[in-house]
């Protein structure tokens, strides 16, 4: 028998973390991580507005594999580690995250480190190099109008006025939309209490709505509101955030470090019709939050600062003219942005304010970005390039064993349902991976066209590289991702063309302008322009015009029959939830079981939140009992000697 006790810090140790030590090994490898990163940060601006093959040349993909080969992050941290930076920094990362690259051995780095390739495309048929590159510029230097003091006046009147708009229409689309944007940048999980600063005018009124749908959305928003008014749309909006519960405090009690109190202020206090200088008591205010936007929260005491429509203090079209020094991280502009909006550095800068009707971009000859889908807001300015900054806390949800479904095909087919009611953009997007037959892998996005107990399906070219590829091998891998519901499913077997029965009744229940398509395209091969295709297209479309079209042969569908199927559900502090299921083969039938949770999470509940923790073991089981506030849970893992040892030296660590 086997007893150890953690004795780690608590979580909100503000102690520094070495890196896990594989990925300290970087003397060699640090000048091409910076590379890499400064490569790949330009390659993500490129993402974000387009199609992004072209413009990744070999020097990148040099750099991506010497960073891939020097990490030792776990398996879909190779993932996090491009998205959340810890080829930078990975010191800046939470105090939790920090340790988990310090867990586990995942297959993909196993793959690379037997010398496998990484994938990275390198040509595009499509997409022009030119093309991408003037993308990245139009991100950079964004095609709007900056409005004159004048021009926003007149809009207003022009909105209230002719085109019919009441001022709390308005008031509550510009609040909506504010709310949303801070929404896309700031998260509840780690920003929840929020602190409104709420003017005279009705940069204020926005303010109130603001601070309304941020409690919606799960904030915890606290009013100031200095200098009051008797108009009803205000004691209206006042009486609204009374109704629910949210307090009102008195200037004279902010006081620094707000840090404190509050994890974001808004700045309603002055919009478009400010003049001069603040006057008190809002001048104590501007000079408290005044600190730059690169500056550190934990250092000045400051919250990171929204400011609706104009950073309040500075001159409507020249900026901060009388160098109040305030300079906050994030911008939503309303209708379009004002003049001062150029002297905007912040790292975030929105519009909103999705009201804007036609005549106004007419008579005032606007140029505005289109909003995305329903989004009441969008985000203008350079792309934000901070990669190692982006993260988000998965708290949608958990996935315990003992809910999940015995049979694997039934828990996808929950899965995929909640998806479905979820609104996911086509949840039956996965990607799929193959690999060719010296090893080379290749990996790209298709749609899943049914499932059951035999498999998973899907139809494509069989002369494609996909296509080669499995005729080749024989194996793929899947993977979906859910992104509202933070969840990923990972599925792993050997591959089987459809029988062509089979491909021919799918083949006919496309449309028939999917059909041609499909007949005309020479799938990855390089066509000599677009309108070949075209062309193509055309002509068979007058052939078959009144006649079904044959499935051609080179067409038809894949399934794979599953072995292994891992269920991800993200959690906070990237302690997620992962259920694996393999298959095994018994006399009788292919069954099912569970693998296992991964050996690093155990380890870390026990390192990280201090738990008492009790091993014992029998050379054939591991019993892991874990003392929690919940009560004790036991964990049983059978496995073979060096994996004891290995959990033993995790827990002991
Ligand atoms: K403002």
């Amino acid at each position: 028998m086997l007893s150890c006790k953690s004795s780690r810090p608590p979580l909100n140790c503000p102690k520094v973390v070495p890196r896990p030590s594989a990925e300290v090994s970087t003397t060699v490898c640090g000048s091409m991580r910076q590379a890499a990163v400064r490569r790949l940060s330009v390659l993500a601006a490129s993402v974000i507005n387009s199609q992004i093959a072209s413009v990744c040349d070999s020097g990148v993909r040099r750099s991506l594999q010497s960073y891939a080969q020097c990490s030792s992050s776990p398996g879909n941290n190779t993932h996090n580690a491009v998205t959340s930076g810890s080829l930078t920094s990975s010191c800046s990362a939470p105090y939790e995250f920090q340790h988990l690259a310090s867990f586990g051995t995942s297959s993909l780095h196993r793959d690379l480190a037997r010398g496998s390739r990484a994938q990275f495309s390198t040509q595009a048929v499509s997409t022009s190099e030119k093309g991408a590159n003037m993308a990245f510029q139009a991100a950079s230097e964004p095609d709007i109008s900056y409005l004159t003091q004048k021009e926003a006046a007149a809009i207003d009147e022009e909105l209230m006025g002719p085109l019919g708009f009441s001022v709390d229409q308005l008031m509550e689309l510009a609040g909506l939309s504010v709310a949303c944007a801070i929404y896309e940048v700031y998260r509840p999980s780690e920003y929840r209490r929020v602190l409104v600063i709420c003017g005279p005018g009705n940069n204020g009124g926005d303010g109130f709505v603001c601070a309304r749908h941020l409690h919606h959305f799960g904030y915890a928003p606290t009013i100031c509101y200095p200098k009051r008014t008797d108009k009803p749309l205000y004691k209206g909006l006042v009486t609204q955030l009374e109704a629910l519960h949210a307090p009102f405090v008195d200037p004279e009690s902010l006081s620094l470090p707000l840090t404190d109190h509050y994890d974001v202020i808004v700045d309603a206090m002055f919009g478009f019709s400010f003049k001069g200088i603040p006057r008190p008591p809002f001048d104590k205010i501007v000079k408290m939050l005044s600190v730059g936007p690169d500056t550190n929260p934990a250092e000045t005491g400051v919250p990171p600062t929204v400011s609706i429509d104009i950073p309040s203090g500075w001159d409507v079209e020249k900026g901060d003219v009388e160098t109040t020094g305030f300079h906050p991280p994030m911008l939503v502009s309303l209708t379009a942005p004002k003049l001062a909006a150029k002297f905007f550095h912040g790292p975030h800068h929105f519009l909103g304010g999705r009201f804007v009707p036609p005549a106004i971009v007419e008579k005032f000859h606007l140029r505005l970005p289109p909003f995305p889908g329903t989004s009441q807001c969008v985000r203008i300015g350079p792309a934000v390039l901070d990669v190692a900054a982006m993260r988000l806390s998965y708290e949608a949800g958990a996935l315990d064993e003992e809910d999940a479904a015995k049979d694997p095909v039934e828990q996808f087919s929950r899965w995929f349902n909640d998806a479905v009611a979820a609104n996911i953009h086509e949840p039956n997007g996965m990607s799929l991976a193959t690999v060719s037959a010296d090893g080379r892998p290749s990996n790209r996005f298709v749609l899943l066209k049914g499932y059951d107990a035999d498999g998973f399906k899907w139809y494509t070219n069989y002369g494609s590289r996909k296509g080669s590829d499995l005729s080749e091998t024989g194996r793929a891998a899947l993977a979906f991702w859910w992104p509202g519901l933070e969840r990923q499913v990972r599925i792993e077997g050997d591959v089987e063309k459809l029988p062509s029965e089979e491909s021919d009744a799918y083949f006919h229940s496309r449309p028939k302008g999917s059909q041609i398509g499909a007949a005309a395209s020479p799938q990855s091969s390089v066509v000599p322009s677009r309108s070949t295709l075209e062309d193509m297209y055309k002509q068979l479309e007058a052939e078959y015009q009144d006649k079904e079209l044959p499935r051609p042969e080179t067409w038809g569908g894949f399934r794979l029959r599953p072995q292994r199927i891992e269920f991800w559900q993200g959690r906070p502090s990237r302690l997620h939830d992962r259920l694996l299921l393999t298959e095994w083969a018994s006399v009788h039938a292919i069954r099912w079981r569970v693998e296992d949770r991964t050996f690093g999470t155990i380890g870390l509940i026990c390192a990280y939140r201090s738990v008492p923790v009790t091993c014992e073991h029998d050379g054939i089981s591991l019993r892991v009992s874990i003392d929690s506030h919940q009560g004790r849970k036991h964990h049983v893992l059978n496995r073979t000697p060096s994996i004891f040892l290995s959990i033993v030296v995790l827990i002991g660590w």
